[in-house]
């Protein structure tokens, strides 16, 4: 564990360095390095697909199926099985002791139309990205996901969450969180420029600092774009390049067993949903938040003269590149989207409706479409 002992020792460092002006260079370039060991023992444990050092075992192997892909992490015991086997028709065991489930356990949601896979992970504890427990592997599984139910107890210290939330990032995930505004284009001359595309001095970064972090990234030379106020955190990840943004809600489980004073504690904070999986209280939020959280929009298509499917809707994710008419058409069929020649849309994508649009035309949920091929 060569690689875990130099973070430590990064870690330490960092703690004991007083953050001013003359220290940036130096703690920016610390993160760089941290950012980079994390990046290895990443590798170290998707190349044995296993734990690495503790844990052992396969990675777990679970395909993707349906629309969206919705992981449930959590502490052992908050209840992500009881809730799993309320929202699926698979049952996961429960029980009162500590890490009952053992491996990923997929199943279905069915929602507006829409097939969700939930997955059931194993409880993970702190240290799981440095191999405690089977934290790599359920962190690798997170990553795919296209959303984290982070489940919390609601009987258990608040400070749970942030050290859930700490081991998703040390994984380069980032919760909530968009990509964050910053281009850099590599060149082979003339050392690192800095320019701001926002109308304010940058407060976090300057020439000097980037120059630190790029130089740990061998990249001596490259235009840097700031679209917004980034931070050395920001132009690391965007340097790592494997990072992942992924939505997460908190689950708060158990809220049967607390007092609505502690309730109310959580009742401001943003992307929370409290329920009882055990007794079924708030499940029904908790579907919609997580519907919310996905951005999916759904389609019907017509064939002419019929009326459409409104039971069987075509699933996209709501990101310009994905719900075009085009990605509808490569949806359906392979070679749909060439065969084309235009398309008929009812819905509150268009003006009016029906309205003849082209391959490029981006839909908007429970729009109708009829295809006209050529
Ligand atoms: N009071 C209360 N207890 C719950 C609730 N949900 C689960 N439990 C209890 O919490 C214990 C753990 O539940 P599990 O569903 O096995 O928890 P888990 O998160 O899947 O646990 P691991 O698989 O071991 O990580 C069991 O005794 C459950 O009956 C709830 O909403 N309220
Ligand atoms: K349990
Ligand atoms: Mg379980």
């Amino acid at each position: 564990m060569a690689t875990l002992q130099k973070l430590k020792d990064i870690e330490d460092e960092l703690q004991r360095t007083q953050v001013n002006k003359a220290t940036m260079g130096h703690i920016c370039r610390l993160k760089s390095r941290m950012a980079k060991l994390k990046r290895e023992l990443l590798l170290e444990s998707t190349r044995s697909g296993a734990g690495g050092g503790g844990g052992g075992g396969e990675g777990f192997d679970v395909s993707k199926t349906g629309d969206a892909r919705v992981g449930m992490v959590g502490f052992p015991s908050v209840g992500k099985s009881t809730l799993f086997s309320k929202l699926t028709e698979t049952e996961s065991e429960v029980a009162a002791y500590e890490f009952t489930t053992l491996t990923a356990i997929p199943s279905n949601i069915y929602y507006r139309g829409a097939k969700i896979q939930l997955i059931d992970l194993p409880g993970i504890i702190e240290g799981a990205k440095e191999g405690r427990g089977r934290g790599r592997q359920v962190i690798a599984v997170a990553r795919s996901c296209n959303l984290i139910l982070i489940v919390l107890d609601a009987t258990k210290p608040a400070i749970h969450k942030r050290i859930i939330e700490q081991e998703l990032e040390g994984f380069g995930i980032r919760l909530n969180k968009r990509p964050p505004g910053i281009v850099v284009r590599k060149r082979d001359k003339g050392g690192i420029s800095l320019t701001t595309q926002f109308n304010a001095p940058p407060t976090h970064l300057d020439a000097e600092l980037c120059r630190a972090i790029c130089q740990e990234y061998r990249c001596p030379n490259a235009e840097i774009v700031l679209k917004e106020d980034a931070t050395p955190d920001d132009l690391i990840d965007v340097l790592e390049r494997n990072r992942v943004y992924v939505p997460a809600l908190y689950v708060l489980n158990k809220i049967d067993a607390t007092t609505m004073e502690e309730l109310e504690l959580y009742d401001r904070l943003e992307n929370y949903v409290p329920i009882s999986g055990h007794l079924g209280w708030n499940l029904d939020e908790l579907l919609e938040e997580v519907w919310r959280k996905l951005n999916l929009i759904r389609v019907y298509t017509k064939p002419k003269g019929e009326i459409p499917d409104y039971a069987a809707p075509v699933v996209l994710h709501n990101e310009p590149a994905h719900c075009t008419v085009a990605a509808l058409c490569r949806r359906i069929h392979r070679t749909l989207a060439q065969e084309m020649k235009y398309a008929w849309v009812w819905g509150s994508s268009v003006k009016f409706s029906p309205q003849k649009v082209g391959p490029e035309h981006v839909l908007r949920d429970e729009d109708v479409v009829q295809i006209v091929k050529n």
